[in-house]
């Protein structure tokens, strides 16, 4: 689907130019395509066909209200690391029973705020989480549902920032210890064993990492059966990648099929747990050019963004694309894309070709996903708007006018 394209020469989201979304809300803001959302979501969920199965987005790679909403309407569930994101979950009308609650550092009262809510799983990440959530959930006279998320020691081959499932990576238990501590879960009064997790990592592009995760999970479910701890669910993470710029991420069709070759004999309901492949793509961030700097060795052309608003590229080094929205009056040449903060790692792209004049529009594409999400206001800049664009209908989805609108009438929104 061409979500972001060209039409008479101007590119446009669906079927609105940027020009009147930058008219109507001012730069810099987000751009996001509801029906790229919802075709993203659709890939991954019509792929199990058949199959007992779960799509939980991961709130982190961004828990805008509207997209919560959207994909709560689809059928999704959540993978959450805090209790703000569970709050979100349940203001966006999503389901808390579909609700997986990941994170190495739970606190008491996330505990308890997840088990009032009655989510469907806490993925435990260490045995002082276990102990303590079963004292927790013992106070509250309730059990709680419990998967141990297991270090599986298999490499992502993302950047190493983003690995979560190496030996030496602060996620998960130990894959030695999986078992030792499910046989503590299952002699604790106040948890309930239902599934085992892993996630590796994230913008993984090939198969076969998921593929030898997958292995060793199997491997050690069979153990546990031995041991006489039957599972119910497998949860198997997020971490599908990406096309930024060259890479060949698998389609989600692809994905799914490689996990269901592997899980024909088995009865487990599957969950899976992506972000970015759900939303990267559908989302952009536009910008206006404010100033053209010709410097001594470099051509600066600065814009209203920044890494406040786009902190991957400062913080990864990661690439996204940088395309005008109307061809440029000015003389193709290479530019450093940067922003107004006071710092040099402030860029959005390096030696960039472009055409350029102050005031053209440009959009960073690729910025759905860790974009508003990772953004903070650092040199004291307010978050930037985030506009969702549906067919040629637009709407502003600021958080609180949002959900007002959204649940009129049906949901009164927490002070
Ligand atoms: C536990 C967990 N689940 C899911 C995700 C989502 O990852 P991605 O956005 O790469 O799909 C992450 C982030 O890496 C995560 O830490
Ligand atoms: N923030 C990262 C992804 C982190 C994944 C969360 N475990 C990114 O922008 O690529």
């Amino acid at each position: 689907m061409n979500t972001f394209q060209p039409i008479s020469g101007e590119l446009h989201a669906e079927s609105v130019p940027l020009s009147r979304i930058a008219r109507e809300y001012a730069t810099p803001c987000y751009v996001y395509s509801r029906a790229a959302l919802t075709e993203a979501y659709r890939s991954f969920d019509t792929a199990f066909a058949g199959r007992e199965h779960l799509v939980c987005y991961a709130v982190k790679a961004n828990p805008n209200l509207a997209i919560l909403n959207l994909f709560a309407r689809l059928g999704a569930g959540f993978d959450l690391v805090s209790g703000g994101e569970l709050q979100r979950v349940l203001a966006a009308g999503g389901d808390p029973r579909k609700v997986v609650f990941s994170g190495v550092g739970k606190s008491e009262n996330e505990m308890r705020q997840a088990l009032e809510a009655g989510i469907l799983c806490f993925n435990v990440e260490s045995e002082g989480e276990l102990l303590r959530l079963n004292q927790v959930a013992g106070s509250m006279g309730k059990s709680a549902p419990v998967s141990l998320r297991v270090n599986p020691d298999v490499d992502p081959k993302t950047h190493p920032y983003i690995s979560t499932g190496l030996k030496g990576n602060k996620f998960g238990v130990a894959y030695d210890d999986a078992p030792r501590i499910y046989r503590l879960a299952s002699e604790l009064p106040h948890i309930s064993i239902q599934g085992i997790d892993c996630h590796i990592g994230s913008q993984i592009t090939e198969l076969s990492p998921f593929a030898d995760a997958l292995d060793k999970v199997l491997e050690l479910v069979d153990r546990l059966e031995r041991d006489g701890i039957t599972l119910h669910h497998l949860d198997l993470g997020g971490g599908v990648g990406i096309r930024y710029q060259d890479e060949t991420p698998p389609p989600a069709a692809e994905y799914v099929r490689t996990l269901l070759d592997k899980l024909a004999a088995r009865p487990h309901k599957i969950i899976i747990e992506p972000g970015r492949a759900l939303v990267g793509n559908a989302g952009l961030l536009l910008t206006k050019v404010e100033y053209l700097k010709h410097g001594e060795s470099k051509n600066f052309a600065i814009v209203d963004a920044a890494m406040n608003d786009l902190a991957r590229p400062a913080l990864y080094d990661a690439f996204h694309d940088i395309q005008a929205v109307r061809p440029g009056a000015g003389v193709q040449q290479s530019y450093e894309v940067v922003g107004p903060v006071c710092e040099s790692g402030d860029f959005l792209g390096h030696d960039r070709q472009l055409a350029l004049e102050e005031g053209d529009l440009l959009a960073i594409m690729s910025a759905g996903a860790y974009g508003m999400s990772m953004s903070s206001n650092y040199n004291t800049r307010p978050r930037v708007a985030e506009v969702m664009v549906d067919g040629d209908k637009t709407y502003l989805v600021r958080e609180r006018e949002q959900v007002a609108a959204l649940f009129a009438g049906e949901r009164k929104l927490p002070d």
